[in-house]
């Protein structure tokens, strides 16, 4: 059996075995079945061979389509899509009695048995192959029925993608919007439903991306499917891309139009759709701050405050503790960390990685709400749903240049070493290639914004001020220290549902400034999954563990076994961070060999700081006051007491060259 297009936008289902057809009529919203009688074979044999046939080709024994009911289950070899009317048409009719939605048949007059493919499609191993078949036919779909409307419609030579790259009212034809699910910086997501006729393929997310006329921007979005694409969907905790196509849309938002002038009118303009699963419980972000810290957004419908509001009043007087548990932590940590290790053993750097771009795939429902939203197995405390990485958009390849993808991550989320003074908002104002003064993304800078994702889902917020301008808040980006004690009295104080220390150490190791220092995704997963295996069910399993020594490997390892990370590698890396249970003293929370390369690295930034003093004082003895070297001084002599960590280096070096310049002079003249 195959799925091949057809003509005036109908898809055929062509079993040659049992020499039936089905048609699929998205203009009539008609699904129907057709079987060659048995007496007229050898009249049609040639029939079933034509992959593409008319409809006078399609001519059987009564030179009449013949309905003959539903056809029973089965999976088209090529697509692998199971057709299964009996069950599908049970589970359709049960939603749509309990939904109180009009039925969609009877609202087109068509016969309830007709073949609903059921929503499961969506999330099951066979969508993925009927849209790898769909994309293959999509084209000659295209070509074949809209080739005068396309001439008609978009003009010739207006935008620079060949018009031959559209596939035009696709969406309108196979697709219902369901709502509008959020928007980025790039384009908006919507909750879609896909159907073929009265049929409902499955529900999936689904984003649009105007590109107008931008090479550039069109490069840019398309990096997104690039690397959706390249994952081996092996992976539970990565976004699943389903199709990608290009059509004219009415764009929201910036666009560029051919003479260069930037308009945001709402006419038709060419826009990137990328098909993805859908996540119904919504992003970590929005989970966190209304879930988690009953933290109202300024678009929170009225309906969700009033609910709350009266959830809280329902739990006055109890002492309602707020946040996360450990539990609830580590599930989500480890998701995410499993997520960026698939990415990361493909070469990827995810790039923005933050809660956002964290979506859960079934709703989070709180000890304190009232609506049960999914059925729970195991205690509240103990649930948070599976969490998968999203938003592939800023992803670039281990290796590559920065400068070259033309993208920037979220500025809170990045880590320090990245972190470019000036306003590098957009590519204009990155620093030129030749410079060469900034460092590129790495995977322990994608294991930075992990630990940042950490520390929002344990304190709800994040250690910077909201309100802080870009020049300020890269400064306190680039001096952030996370430190366990007072992180500790800090979670403490805030009246926090308690939380295991191990937690607070991890984080430590995750953001620490130096990017070496750093864990990988594999070993952060490890230590997750090793915890977990050893709790007792039924019991608050961190503090059984009392002994529990784990085996910590840090970034620098890596480097030594890919030699990918070129700098400031770190002898003897294999880190074992001991993470003893909460009831221990805090003190005894210890990772000797973290500890150790700290204090290495302490004592050698205040060399550096000495030095320079040294140098700059060098430069002064040597040079008349007023000169441009002693000028030249003092401004490095402040860049190297402001500058991070892994610059102060170069600075020092500067004021050195300085100091033989100044003393040369001298000498020479
Ligand atoms: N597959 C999905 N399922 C459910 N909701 C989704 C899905 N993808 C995105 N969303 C929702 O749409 C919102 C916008 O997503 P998008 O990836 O475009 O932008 P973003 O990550 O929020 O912002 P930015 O583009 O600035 O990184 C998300 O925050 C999320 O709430």
């Amino acid at each position: 059996m195959s799925l091949v297009p057809y003509e005036e936008g109908s898809l055929i289902l062509d079993d040659p075995s049992s020499k039936s057809i089905v048609v699929v009529n998205p203009t009539s919203g008609t699904l129907s079945f057709f079987q060659q009688d048995n007496g007229n074979d050898n009249d049609n044999s040639e029939i079933n061979d034509d992959m593409t046939a008319s409809s006078s080709a399609l001519d059987f024994s009564s030179g009449v389509h013949q309905f003959k009911g539903p056809i029973a289950s089965y999976i088209c070899p090529q697509c692998g899509t199971e057709i299964n009317p009996d069950i599908m048409n049970r589970r359709q009719l049960h939603r749509r009695a309990s939904s109180g939605m009009e039925s969609e048949t009877s609202r087109l007059g068509i016969p309830e048995n007709t073949i609903p493919l059921g929503f499961e499609f969506a999330n099951s191993s066979f969508s993925r192959r009927y849209f790898q078949l769909l994309e293959r036919n999509h084209r000659h779909y295209a070509l074949q029925n809209d080739t005068d409307n396309k001439e008609k419609r978009f003009g010739k030579n207006k935008y620079f993608i060949p018009d031959d790259l559209f596939i035009p009212g696709y969406f309108r034809k196979f697709f219902k919007i369901l709502s509008l699910l959020g928007y980025g910086a790039r384009g908006s997501v919507y909750k879609v439903v896909h159907t073929i006729g009265n049929t409902e393929l499955g529900v999936f997310a689904l984003k649009k991306i105007p590109i107008g006329n931008d090479m550039e921007w069109f490069n840019k979005c398309i990096r997104e499917v690039k690397a959706l694409s390249s994952l081996t969907h092996k992976n539970a905790n990565l976004i699943t891309y389903n199709h990608v196509w290009l059509e004219m849309d009415s764009s929201v938002g910036f666009v560029r139009s051919i003479d260069g002038s930037q308009s945001d009118s709402r006419e038709e303009i060419p826009c990137i759709f990328i098909l993805q699963q859908y996540c119904s419980g919504g992003n970590l972000e929005d989970c966190i701050l209304r879930n988690v810290f009953n933290k109202f957004s300024d678009t929170e419908p009225s309906e969700e405050r009033k609910k709350k509001f009266r959830t809280r009043k329902k739990n006055h007087g109890k002492s309602e503790e707020i946040g996360l548990s450990t539990d609830q932590l580590v599930s989500i940590i480890r998701d995410i960390a499993r997520g960026l290790h698939e990415l990361h053993s493909i070469g990827l750097i995810h790039r923005d990685l933050k809660p956002s771009n964290c979506l859960l795939l079934t709703p989070f429902k709180n000890d304190g709400d009232d609506n049960e939203t999914y059925e729970r197995s195991s205690s509240p405390n103990e649930f948070f749903p599976p969490i998968v990485i999203g938003d592939l958009g800023e992803s670039q390849l281990e290796g590559e240049s920065r400068l070259g993808t033309g993208c920037t991550g979220t500025l809170e989320f990045t880590a320090p070493e990245l972190i470019i003074q000036g306003r590098p908002i957009s590519s204009s104002t990155l620093p030129s290639r030749s410079s060469h003064t900034y460092n590129e993304y790495t995977f322990a800078s994608d294991m930075y914004s992990l630990g940042m994702i950490c520390y929002f889902i344990v304190f709800g917020e994040l250690p910077f001020e909201p309100q802080l301008d870009i020049i300020d808040l890269k400064v306190r980006i680039k001096n952030f220290k996370f430190d366990t004690e007072s992180m500790v009295a800090k979670h403490q104080a805030m009246k926090l549902k308690s939380v295991d220390r191990r937690i607070f150490r991890l984080m430590d190791a995750l953001l620490q400034p130096s990017s070496n220092a750093r864990p990988t995704a594999k070993t952060v997963e490890e230590i997750l999954d090793e915890m977990l295996i050893s709790s007792k069910p039924g019991k608050s399993f961190w503090k059984d563990n009392i002994d529990s020594t784990l085996n910590f490997s840090t970034i620098s390892e890596l480097n030594e076994n890919t030699n990918s990370f070129s700098e400031d590698c770190i002898e003897g890396d294999n880190v074992t961070l001991s993470l003893p249970a909460p009831e221990g003293h805090l003190s005894a929370l210890s990772s000797p060999k973290v500890d150790r390369y700290s204090a290495i690295n302490g004592t050698i930034q205040l060399c550096y700081k000495v030095v320079s003093i040294i140098l700059t004082i060098i430069v002064f003895r040597f040079t008349r006051k007023g000169s441009w070297l002693s000028y030249m001084s003092l401004i490095i002599l402040g860049m190297v007491f402001k500058s991070p960590h892994d610059e102060r280096g170069k600075h020092a070096r500067a004021l050195a060259l300085l100091a033989i310049i100044a003393a040369c002079r001298k000498y020479i003249s």
